[in-house]
Parts: structure tokens; sequence; C-alpha cells
């Protein structure tokens, strides 16, 4: 299996709690994997381990073949690591389209003095990330909320929006974190079939997810932590056939 990033032997504490402890797994090259486990488990410090937000204390981490302690955060970012946080959304200011084209960094074109000395430079440039804004868009089928305010969109629209300007950044590993928390039934389906769709096209994608029928819906792998350990890695059919696993996930007792 080829892979895309990994973490070998990492260790992350904070003063005296051990978040994780010698912690290792690949991520593969595509498809969907995700990270699964109890509150607390270690999820969301792996994440940011990957993405360079933490660095841990132990162990190395490697992302596109390089030492992620070596790029950072924004190196990494630069390099096509992308990824979400909880609750990521829009700036609800701005048009669903504007918040698309904001993503993408572009020091020259937000310099106004290149601006005005190279106006049709400056036009074309942003055509050009017009139309990327505008595939994106259709790719999460949001084409009709194009020229709407973030903030009069739904709930459900605004989390997409927020994939959105990653998406739109051409990345080449993204990371969400709990891409379905806090919408209904039919919008889960919504944004599990675009998650889908985008790993379908090439991009692979971790996610920290608590709902296991998301994670049975989507995830090609899982990575099952607890108390800052990986205790279980394989299919979510392997995994969610395995009692004490879901003993470990729902508490002793869940089935009395
Ligand atoms: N910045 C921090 N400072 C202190 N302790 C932290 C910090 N971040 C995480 N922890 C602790 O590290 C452990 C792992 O937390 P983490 O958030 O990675 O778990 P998680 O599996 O993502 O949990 P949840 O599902 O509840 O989000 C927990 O005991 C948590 O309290």
């Amino acid at each position: 299996m080829a892979t895309i990033a990994s973490l070998s032997g990492v260790t992350v504490a904070f003063g005296g709690i051990v978040a994780m402890n010698d912690v290792s797994f690949d991520v593969p090259s595509t498809g969907i994997m995700a990270l699964i486990g109890p509150n607390g488990a270690g999820k969301t410090t792996a994440f940011n381990v990957l993405s360079g937000h933490i660095r841990p204390r132990s162990g190395t981490v490697e992302v596109f073949g390089t030492a992620a302690s070596a790029l950072g955060p924004a190196g990494l970012a630069g390099r096509g690591l992308a990824r979400s946080w909880q609750d990521g959304r829009a700036f609800l200011d701005m048009t669903v389209l504007e918040n698309l084209v904001v993503a993408v960094r572009c020091p020259r074109a937000e310099s106004p003095f290149w601006r005005l000395a190279r106006p049709r430079r400056a036009a074309r440039l942003e055509a050009g990330l017009v139309r990327q804004a505008d595939e994106v868009l259709e790719t999460l089928g949001l084409s009709a909320f194009r020229d709407h305010r973030a903030g009069d969109i739904g709930y459900a629209e605004q989390r997409l929006v927020g994939i959105g300007r990653l998406l739109i950044r051409r990345p080449r590993l993204l990371l969400l974190d709990e891409p379905a928390a806090g919408l209904d039934g039919e919008s889960i389906d919504r944004v599990v079939g675009i998650v889908r769709d985008i790993a379908a096209g090439g991009l692979p994608v971790v996610i920290v997810e608590h709902s296991l029928s998301v994670v049975r819906s989507l995830a090609d792998s899982c990575v099952f932590m607890s108390n800052g350990e990986v205790v279980a890695r394989g299919t979510p059919e392997d995994l969610f056939r395995r009692d004490e696993l879901i003993d470990m996930y729902f508490g002793k007792g869940w089935r009395a």
C-alpha cells in the first residue's frame, strides 16, 4: 500500500498528560482513512501532529516524503496539506464565491500597488481564480448559492463552503475534523456523498469522526485509538464486529 504520510513512534505530552504514546500509523495515498476512538483518545492530537501544528516530544512524522518538523504547518500547507478545524465554516459576511477566492493566498494579487501597475494581469488572475472557484462550487453542489452571502445560507451549506475553501487550493492531502458534526440526517448523507466523491477523484482524505455510521459509510480503513495509543487498525467492518473495541468506544455496560 502506498502511503502519503506516516507517524512513527510519536509521543506527545501536555504537562503530565500523555496525549499520544508511541503512536505509529500510515496514511494511504488513496481513499479515506478515519481516526476513531472514545473521547480523549488522542485523535485530534494526532491530526495536529500530521498538520504540523503540534511537534511531538519524540518520534517522527513524514508527510509527502519529508519530515513534518522541517516544514512546519505553513510549509506543509504550501506543499498541499489542507485541514479543516472543528466547526470550520465560512466568513459569513462574504459571498460564497468570495469565501473561496480569498482562500487562495496570492501575495502579488493582494498588493494594491501590483494591481494598479498590472491591471490586465490582475484581472486575468482574478478571472482564473473565479473559474477555479466555480468548478469547486459545482463539485460541492453549491453553484446556486454562488452569489449569496454565506451568512444567509444553511448550516450544512456553510460547512461545505468550509470544505470548498480547502479544495480551491488543490490540496494533495485533505484532513477533515468531524465533517458531519452538528448536521441533520439528510445533510449528513449529502456531506458523506461529497467527501466520498472527493476521495474517488483521487484526493486522499483523513477524517476524525465520532459517528460510527459516518465512519462505516466513508472509511476504507480505520485507526482506532484509545488512551493515546493505537489499539487496532482495519476496515470499519473488521473493527465494528469486535466487542472489546465497541465496549472501549461506548464504555462497558452500553449493552445493558
Ligand atoms: N492543549 C492541550 N493541553 C492539555 N491537554 C490536552 C491538550 N490537548 C489535548 N489534551 C489532552 O490530551 C488527551 C487527548 O486529547 P485529544 O483531544 O487528542 O483526544 P480526542 O480523541 O480528539 O478526543 P475528543 O474525541 O474528545 O475530541 C486528552 O486527555 C486531552 O484532555
